[in-house]
């Protein structure tokens, strides 16, 4: 009996199937695993041997090999089985191999005998003695067998234990053959069961599908498990697809799959009593790997992850010795014999974690500085990237054959430009004929200008003409954080440009790096652009007269360039390009034109549009012609025509209409009146500009009203009594409020500021005020702590300012007071409009009583000086919304912007 008790864990392990049949409900799990158990048993011998930390390697494989010695290729095991169950591993025993054969057959040939009430009650007390050793669970699937035994009777074999049993107590021997019986038999039970279960299955389908079966779709016998009934068509593709994602989701969702912590306490009773425990292995002396067998394992905990062949559980230990002794324990009050025991190895394994870590500051250095070389020098010519590649130039090289195809006549409006610069193209394609005269060539050009009027297109015509190649860069692609990359990135460029000879050098906004040194910076923060600067004097300096290298340099700002740089031997020429004149804009117009599909009469339409742009640039142009291009094909239109060219340029000018801004009629009146304000000066004053189009429909940044005005051509001086009749034009939209309101508006601020600086440059800067006198004082935002005059001069200039404006605003009022009627007129006008032209002003108000410029009646009087409709709704879409708060709505915005650029012409 303490043999048996002892061996509990044997016994439970050898009573699962026994236990499955006869606790677990019926289930299609539980017939696969009893069929399985019955075709395929697996053999469930163990071996015992301890090792102890610190014991050779060779001890602890002698121990793995010990085990593995057991087990075959086909996974069962050899070697002898514990003590006690020989008999189970006979041939005809249920768990060999031969026994699991015939198993089968034995099921088919019962030879069963009915209990006679003495063997009854003898079965009884055995059954009384047995649930002692046994957990409950197993108890009771025991006592449900022997309750079957009662039922339908019992073996010859189990009838002769019983016999023998009358004259002796329990032991192992005989213990193990009930055992094996009763497993037996709940496995014939269980055999059975599924047998029937498949013919009734089988009987239902045939009742419902007739047809199906008669095509031999369901081939099962009786006894087999329909697994048709389950099959899916899936490709292989979608398969592994499936699959994939199903297995991210899985280790998503349960990251811990592959492992599970539990207690000792937890190990011992689940797995250790119940000898399901295969091997152990101490890793890094704190923690404890257990293997399990699996297959008993799956039977005794169907649910349990532990089947699965990647799952392990672990438990913590504080010892390794203490762990040892409790393990010894543990085996030695279970009574197995030391050539039996749990195998237990030691490893040290490192998770990556902590194999990483050492290495995490190397790493994070070498990613640090790929990252900054990548930063520093990534996009480099010549594929130079990278740490290596950080001083290259990073000027672009076009093919004078494949990339410049721009030729001078592509850059139309500036032939004094162009005149200059040829001598360069002729430098590059003939150079005998200066070298043999003695003349030096020039080394470089420096092309000045606004931004947008060309200056980068000129030195790429340059280049598609002399047909070399051509290397562009920006001055602030030399710019780097790291002091002396600018030099190097200039010799390696200059470098380049010798080995590519002839060729041309562009570098594009020079004043980056070309700002006059010492300038600009208290501390030495500007040593590295200096360096940079250095360097390019020293390159243009070394060239040989006979090398064919042109630089070519564009800038906005010619005044702040170092002077080293523009003396002869480097930029010889300056080259200034101007904003176009009306002339210029209408060969630019007519440049871009080329590409769009119009019908209208090209000297015409370029001579209107020239003379509605003063003060575009040539970049300006190009932007209205593809914007009118972009309306025309928004209304789907065939064709480009001068209403879609006019759109684009109020576009430009004055920024988006805003149709969505929905202004209250008080406030529409008052923008109304403001502008008629403004629209009858011009009218009335004789050097004020000749009005073209009023409108009070909101456009671009805050603007509520619009009016635009046409410079009488091109002039490039203003003499006071424009600048008066400009500045009384501009207070014309206060004035008119306060003569037909009660309270005037925030709306004329932009209006004041303008007619501030204006006469503000009349005193201080153009000499037009007796009191000041001819004295020019420099209007720098830099200078405010250090005015360049007294405290008595700022007053005058002060009194002076606000004399001319009140004089202007006297001007205004006085013109106003007296066409205060026709305020009115035109602003209802207005309002029932919205947008008016010339036509209606003559309408209204008469002719103009001035003579307009020739030019000017030209292109407008003809066609009735008929303007744009205001652009079609889908246009309202776009732009942000005008909010409220302190930006308020400047009326007049958009006149500013044009005198805005006249201004330019002055400074
Ligand atoms: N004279 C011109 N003739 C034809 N097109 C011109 C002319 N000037 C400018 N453009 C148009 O404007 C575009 C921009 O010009 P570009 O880049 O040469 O100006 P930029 O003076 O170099 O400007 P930035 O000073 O801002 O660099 C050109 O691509 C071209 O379409």
């Amino acid at each position: 009996m303490t043999t048996l008790l002892r061996r509990s864990s044997n016994l439970a392990r050898l009573s699962q199937t026994h236990i499955h049949a006869s606790v677990c409900p019926l289930s299609h799990s539980l017939h696969r695993s009893l069929a399985r158990t019955a075709y395929r048993p697996t053999p469930r011998t163990r071996t015992y041997a301890t090792v102890k930390p610190g014991d050779s390697k060779d001890g602890k494989d002698a121990n793995t090999n010990t085990a593995r010695k057991h087990v075959k290729k086909d996974g069962s095991r050899s070697g002898k089985p514990a003590r006690g169950f020989e008999s189970l591993y006979s041939a005809a025993g249920p768990l060999s191999h031969q026994g699991a054969s015939e198993a089968k057959k034995q099921t088919d040939s019962p030879q069963m005998s009915m209990l006679t009430e003495e063997e009854q009650e003898a079965l009884d007390s055995l059954l009384s003695t047995i649930r002692k050793g046994l957990p409950a669970s197993e108890a009771t699937a025991v006592e449900k067998s022997f309750e079957d035994f009662k039922r339908k009777g019992i073996p010859p074999e189990i009838r002769e234990v019983m016999a023998n049993l009358k004259n002796r107590p329990l032991d192992l021997a005989s213990a193990a053959k009930l055992v094996h019986w009763t497993g037996k038999l709940a496995r014939e039970e269980a055999l059975k069961r599924i047998a029937s279960e498949n013919e009734g299955l089988a009987a239902s389908t045939s009742g419902k599908d007739k047809k199906k079966k008669s095509k031999g779709d369901s081939k099962n016998k009786p006894g087999e498990m329909n697994f048709k009934e389950f099959t899916a068509n899936l490709d292989t593709g979608t398969f592994l697809i499936t699959a994939f994602v199903a297995y991210l989701l899985y280790r998503t969702v349960m990251p811990s799959e592959n492992s599970k912590d539990i207690t000792f306490q937890e190990f011992k009773t689940t797995f250790f009593d119940k000898g399901l425990v295969d091997k152990l292995t101490v890793i890094n002396r704190h923690r404890v790997r257990v293997d399990l067998h699996r297959e008993a394992t799956g039977r005794m905990y169907p649910e349990s992850p532990a089947q699965h062949g990647n799952f392990r559980y672990y438990f913590s230990i504080g010892s390794v010795e203490a762990f040892e002794k409790q393990i010894e324990e543990a085996q030695n009050s279970l009574g197995i014999p030391s050539s039996e025991r749990i195998p237990v190895s030691y490893v040290n394994e490192k998770g990556w974690v902590n194999t990483l870590m050492p290495l995490a500051p190397t790493i994070l250095f070498i990613v640090g500085i790929y990252w900054i070389s990548r930063r520093a020098g990534g996009g480099g010519a010549g594929g130079s990237s990278g740490i290596f590649g950080i001083g290259k130039s990073k000027a672009k090289k076009f093919n004078h054959e494949t990339d410049v195809q721009i030729r001078f006549k592509d850059v139309a409006g500036m032939d004094e430009a162009k005149q200059e610069i040829m001598e360069f193209v002729s430098f590059l394609k003939t150079p005998d004929q200066y070298q043999r005269l003695g003349a030096k060539i020039p080394r470089g050009a420096l092309l000045s200008g606004p931004p947008g009027t060309g200056k980068t297109l000129l030195a790429k015509a340059t280049a598609g003409e002399s047909q070399v190649p051509f290397f562009s860069i920006s001055g602030s692609e030399f710019v780097e954080i790291f002091v002396g990359v600018g030099a190097s990135r200039v010799r390696d460029l200059f470098q380049n440009a010798r080995k590519n000879s002839p060729c041309i050098i562009f570098i594009d906004e020079i004043d980056a790096v070309g700002k006059a040194r010492g300038k600009g910076g208290f501390s030495g923060g500007n040593d590295e652009r200096e360096g940079t600067l250095n360097q390019i004097l020293t390159e243009m300096d070394g060239f040989n007269t006979t090398e064919q290298v042109v630089v070519l340099a564009g800038t906005n700002r010619p005044d702040v360039l170092d002077k080293a740089l523009l003396r002869p031997g480097r930029f010889d020429r300056h080259i200034a390009i101007d904003r176009p004149t009306t002339e210029g804009r209408k060969q630019i117009f007519l440049v871009h034109l080329k590409k769009i599909v119009t019908n209208e009469d090209m000297d015409h339409l370029t001579g209107r549009l020239a003379a509605l742009t003063p003060g575009f640039s040539g970049a300006d142009i190009a932007n209205c012609v593809n914007e009118a291009a972009l309306i025309a094909a928004r209304t789907n239109a065939d064709k480009v025509s001068m209403i879609h060219f006019e759109q684009a340029i109020e576009r430009v000018i004055g920024g988006l209409e805003k149709k969505s801004l929905v202004l209250n009629p008080e406030e529409k009146r008052t923008v109304a009146y403001h502008e008629a304000g403004h629209a009858i000066c011009g009218w009335f004053f004789k050097y004020a500009d000749p009005l073209l189009k009023v409108s009070i429909i909101p456009r671009g940044q805050g603007a509520l009203g619009y009016a635009q005005y046409l410079p009488q051509g091109d002039s490039y001086l203003m003499n006071v009594n424009q600048l008066m009749d400009r500045m009384a034009m501009t207070l014309a939209g206060r004035v008119s409020e306060e003569l037909h309101f009660d309270t005037v508006t925030s709306g004329a601020s932009d209006d004041f500021n303008k007619v501030t600086r204006m006469a503000t440059a009349m005193v201080t800067k153009w000499g037009m005020s007796s009191k000041i006198g001819y004295l020019f004082y420099e209007d720098d935002q830099q200078q405010q702590l250090h005015k360049p005059f007294s405290e008595a001069t700022a007053q005058s200039i002060d009194s002076e300012v606000r004399r001319i404006v009140d004089e202007a605003y006297k001007q205004c009022r006085d013109l106003l007071t007296e066409k205060k009627k026709e305020i009115g007129l035109v602003a209802e006008e207005l309002l029932s409009k919205e947008v008016i032209g010339r036509d209606d002003m003559v309408r209204i108000l008469g002719k103009r009583p001035f003579e307009d410029n020739k030019e000017f009646s030209k292109y407008f009087e003809g066609t009735g000086g008929k303007s744009a409709p205001p652009p079609p709704p889908q246009e309202l879409n776009d732009g942000p919304p005008v909010g409220d708060g302190p930006n308020v709505p400047t009326p007049g915005v958009a006149i500013q912007r044009i005198w805005d650029r006249r201004a330019n012409l002055f400074s």
